[in-house]
């Protein structure tokens, strides 16, 4: 099966919440994820979730963290993805080029939304190790 290497932040605001982002095209339409894209040669996954972060959102991050990997097999390929914990530069705001709206939600909210399939169980995670991941930040 085809391979898909993926590299994605999770953002967090100061305010206990994380940036989720709605695709506009495409397959996955409607369906949120994180923001994030395929990891090129060369590239570690680090660098290439700070590209497409600067790509899709115009902004930068800082402080990244190693926060969680998802395996996961969809019909047509086989989806290994990293995710990392960011914040986004003082005194930036995201903006996307690529999805047609961004929400940040609550560890409430967490699960409002209708994520992509290989994201449903990390929320489901991360929702209950919510209060560390923020305090580790
Ligand atoms: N960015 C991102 N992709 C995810 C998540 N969950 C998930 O299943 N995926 C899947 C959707 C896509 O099939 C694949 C990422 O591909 P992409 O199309 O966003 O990557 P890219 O920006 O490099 O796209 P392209 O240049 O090939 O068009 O990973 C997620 O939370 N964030």
């Amino acid at each position: 099966m085809r391979q898909v290497t993926v590299a994605a932040a999770f953002i967090v605001d100061g305010s206990d919440r994380m940036l989720a982002c709605r695709r506009s095209d495409g397959d996955q339409a409607g369906f949120w994820e994180l923001p994030g894209g395929k990891v090129e040669p060369g590239e570690t996954p680090e660098q290439a979730c700070v590209r497409e972060v600067r790509e899709e959102l115009s902004c930068d991050l800082e402080s990244l963290w190693a926060l969680e990997h998802v395996e996961h097999d969809y019909p047509d390929f086989h989806l290994s993805m990293d995710v990392f914990c960011a914040r986004i530069a003082a005194g930036q705001e995201p903006v996307s080029s690529v999805h047609d709206e961004l929400r940040w939600l609550s560890r409430d909210e967490l699960m409002d939304v209708a994520w992509l399939p290989a994201d449903v169980d990390l929320m489901r995670n991360l929702q209950t190790w919510w209060g560390a991941i923020f305090e580790e930040h």
